[in-house]
């Protein structure tokens, strides 16, 4: 018996779905679907097409075939973008941006008001609730250039936060900061599961997730060639090194 009440949509429903760049293809015949709440982390050598994959959900790589829809809509059809968070992969805020802590994180909520209206209260405290998911609260009148390299990526994560994204898709939100960053942001990204937020999150390192993420996919030469839980994942890649070790035999 129906309930009258519909399941939400899926958040990425991809079938045959092709990305690249300048009409070169990169990724090929992806079939995806990923359930509202769900953490995945993307996994895969340098240059399998992580990248452009997760890109493609955000129209920012060329969508080359098969059928993309993203929060129930097709993609050239989502005209809300605040909808979907991006953090970008590799990058910090250093190099001479001379800008609040809070400024850079309300830069992330230009796109939800018309250009002629001032940021109010509600900008603020959306500011502030942003900065506190990522434990910076007390640094938001810091300059931004005054911040160490994890603490920065933490900042591009509330600016990924602020508008209140459906989904939030990270290009390696832990590479390349130091050891201690790298646990306080496995942290946020833990308490973000918490509450729910379907997550994408390209990573060369699951250990730091190890317990957040429900779902692995893996990227080998622009196709998927892994789909499912970590510990299932921990078992394909022994039965691989065990086969490997017989060719070496
Ligand atoms: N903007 C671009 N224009 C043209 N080719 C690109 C562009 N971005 C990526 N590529 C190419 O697409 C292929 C896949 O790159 P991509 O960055 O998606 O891989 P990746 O798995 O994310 O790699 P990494 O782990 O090194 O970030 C590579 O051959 C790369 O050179």
């Amino acid at each position: 018996m129906s309930t009258g009440v519909s399941a939400p949509p899926p958040v990425v429903d991809l079938h045959r779905a092709s990305f690249g760049h300048q009409g070169r293809p990169v990724v090929t015949d992806v079939d995806l679907t990923i359930a509202p709440g769900q953490v995945v982390a993307v996994l895969g050598p340098n240059g399998s097409g992580k990248t452009t994959l997760v890109t493609g959900l955000l129209g920012l790589s060329d969508h080359l075939g098969g059928t993309v829809e993203v929060l129930g809509t097709p993609l050239a059809r989502l005209r809300d973008r605040t909808r979907i968070g991006y953090v970008p992969q590799r990058h910090t805020l250093s190099g001479g941006v001379r800008a609040t802590v809070a400024e850079i994180v309300a830069t992330g909520l230009l796109a939800t008001r018309p250009w002629w209206r001032p940021a109010g209260q509600g900008d603020r405290e959306a500011v502030r609730r942003a900065l506190e998911t990522v434990g910076l609260a007390d640094r938001a009148r810091f300059d931004v250039d005054t911040l160490s390299g994890g603490q920065q990526r933490r900042v591009l994560i509330a600016r990924a936060l602020v508008a209140g994204p459906e989904v939030l898709v990270m290009d390696e939100p832990t590479a390349g900061v130091d050891e201690a960053s790298q646990v306080v942001l496995a942290g946020v990204l833990r308490r973000l599961a918490t509450s729910g937020t379907t997550m994408l999150v390209v990573t060369h390192e699951l250990g730091a997730l190890r317990g957040t993420v429900d779902r692995v996919l893996a990227v080998d030469a622009g196709h998927l060639s892994f789909d499912g839980t970590p510990q299932e994942y921990a078992v394909h890649q022994a039965e691989r090194a065990r086969a490997a070790g017989r060719e070496d035999a």
